[in-house]
């Protein structure tokens, strides 16, 4: 049984189709990337996984369940622009994140919350911000801040992390770093991540599963009529992996094919 089945899902809102006949399973441990025009409900799509709004017609069962109608630990997002809680340092921003998920009253005490710090203080590293752990996130510059919700994000280990063009406005370098950081966290975490990207290339690199929404059906004197579907589904090959179409073949093989 895949981990994520979506059946024939559409979503509108009044007149306006934004998503129409999707159908996808996606197995656990997929890193699927997205891309797709501007506005062709590629959001839409991942708060529609997140369980934020109730799809207009079709189903999402995860694990085999119907998706539950609000969201829950099991699903973590990271929206395109920051949302960390401004009258916190960073620490403590990574440190209700952890209570959150330690914690159903959201206070973690003694010997329990020192281990909190030390993970949170470990995640802020991780991000590159150890040293910014005291100031408060209205202090931090716009990366830094994405950079704090993405560890407030990790640090909760959803098993289904659901990113919205996550890295877009972060400095190359920085980039190239939190590339590194999602790509360890989703291998040792066994993580499911849904990603959106407008960057092809970021997709390629990070997915093992690109897809591309877009609309095949166009009605020219009601543009609203029709929505996005997804229009390729890629199997990627992970770095050191033969791509699917060699995998049958034994590396000699794979390598002469290769340079073929
Ligand atoms: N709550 C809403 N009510 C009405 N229309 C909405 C709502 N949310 C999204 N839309 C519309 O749905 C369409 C898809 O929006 P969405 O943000 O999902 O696209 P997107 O592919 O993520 O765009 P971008 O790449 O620019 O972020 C847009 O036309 C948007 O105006």
């Amino acid at each position: 049984m895949a981990y994520i089945e979506i059946d024939n899902v559409a979503k509108r809102y009044g007149a306006t189709e934004v998503l129409e006949r999707l159908s996808l399973t996606v197995d656990e441990r997929a890193f699927v990337t997205i891309v797709g025009a501007s506005g062709c409900g590629k959001s839409t799509f991942l708060r529609l996984l997140l369980g934020a709004e109730p799809p207009s017609a079709g189903e999402i069962r995860l694990g085999g369940e119907p998706l539950p109608a609000e969201p829950d630990a099991r699903r973590g997002i990271v929206f395109q622009r920051y949302s960390v809680f401004p009258h916190l340092t960073a620490l403590g921003n990574v440190l209700l994140a952890i209570e959150l998920r330690e914690s159903r009253l959201g206070r973690l005490f003694g010997a329990s919350r020192r281990r909190a710090v030390a993970e949170g203080q470990a995640m802020l590293e991780r991000v590159g911000l150890g040293h910014a752990r005291d100031q408060y996130a209205t202090a931090l510059s716009g990366g830094m801040q994405q950079r704090l919700s993405i560890a407030q994000s990790l640090v909760r280990r959803p098993p289904l992390m659901l990113l919205d063009e996550p890295f877009g406005a972060l400095d190359p370098g920085i980039r190239k770093d939190m590339h590194a950081l999602i790509l360890e966290l989703w291998e040792n975490e066994g993580l499911t991540i849904f990603m959106v990207t407008h960057d092809l290339e970021e997709g390629f690199h990070l997915g093992t599963r690109l897809l591309v929404f877009d609309k095949v059906r166009h009605d020219p004197q009601a543009p609203e009529r029709y929505g996005a579907t997804i229009t390729y589904d890629l199997p990627v090959a992970r770095r050191g992996e033969p791509p699917p179409e060699l995998a049958g073949l034994d590396p000699t093989q794979q390598e002469a094919l290769r340079h073929a």
